[in-house]
């Protein structure tokens, strides 16, 4: 579709002049205060199957002007929510390395270094992602709001190859690894609530799962993130690095944010 970007005159201020649902209700990310929050027995430690990938498996990680995204295999997929969601891919929104402070979500004010989504869609209902992503029940995205602190092995698996997708289209293979260990020890522990896309066209069909507790990543780790990736092709002179790619968070409404731990 037509381009956008995060500042400037295509900037996230003016997404709804060509994406309407950007400027609508439901939108994603919030900003989520403790006032928000309601415990919700109801609410199931979330179960990740086959995302310990064999590394014999191929997968892409792709450079598309907006983010850092990696695909996944479809034998990937979440368990214990309404639907079963299959897995899509994985993506990235970080900051700058003046300012390390890129997450989309924050949490009582604090906006952490950088933040990890897998998308996924409701399989049980939808045959592809194309088809459920502006559906009402179609994504489910799991949120890792990531500190910069001791080395993480797991996204070494990913920032090990980041300079073969240095240009916007600019893709590279990676070999599979352990896609669990992007996530925190405990999967118990999470924010659930109803959002939106945080890019265009910000369709309101996401189940929001952020999850408590923060995993880590070195700064040298993030320096790469944030220091790497170039938002224009290699043709274009100018030099665009790739970073604060994160949307403000968004008008709350009469949402309200469930949680599945209660101290
Ligand atoms: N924050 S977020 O809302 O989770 C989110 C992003 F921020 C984000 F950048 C992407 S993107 O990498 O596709 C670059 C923007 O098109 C996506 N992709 C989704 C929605 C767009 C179409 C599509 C098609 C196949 C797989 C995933 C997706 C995204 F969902
Ligand atoms: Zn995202």
């Amino acid at each position: 579709g037509a381009e956008w970007t995060y500042s400037g005159p295509t900037g996230q201020d003016y997404w709804s002049n060509k994406y309407p649902y950007c400027a609508g209700s439901f939108q994603s990310p919030i900003h989520i205060t403790s006032d928000l929050l309601r415990f919700s027995p109801t609410l199931r430690p979330i179960e990740v199957r086959n995302y310990k990938l064999s590394s014999t498996e191929q997968l892409t990680l792709r450079n598309d002007g907006h983010s850092l995204k990696l695909s996944l295999p479809p034998t990937m997929y979440v368990a214990g929510l309404p639907n079963q969601f299959t897995a899509a891919q994985l993506h990235f929104h970080w900051g700058s390395s003046n300012w390390p402070t890129g997450s989309e979500h924050l949490v009582d004010s604090k906006q952490f270094a950088a933040e990890l989504h897998i998308v996924h869609y409701n399989s049980d209902k939808y045959p592809d992602i194309n088809t459920a992503i502006d559906k009402s029940d179609g994504l489910a995205v799991l949120g890792v709001l990531i500190k910069i602190g001791d080395f993480n092995p797991a996204y070494e698996q990913i920032l090990r190859f980041i300079n073969g997708a240095k240009y916007k289209n600019f893709e590279v293979r990676v070999p599979g690894f352990n896609v669990r260990g992007l996530l925190p020890a405990r999967l118990d522990e999470y924010y659930r609530y109803d959002g939106s896309l945080t890019t265009p066209p910000c369709f309101p069909s996401v189940l929001w799962t952020v999850f408590r507790n923060h995993v880590t990543i070195s700064h040298q780790q993030y320096l790469a993130l944030v220091t790497s990736l170039h938002a224009s092709s290699v043709q274009n002179a100018e030099v665009t690095p790739l970073n604060n790619n994160f949307r403000k968070p968004q008008p709350i409404d009469s949402r309200v944010v469930l949680v599945s731990f209660k101290e």
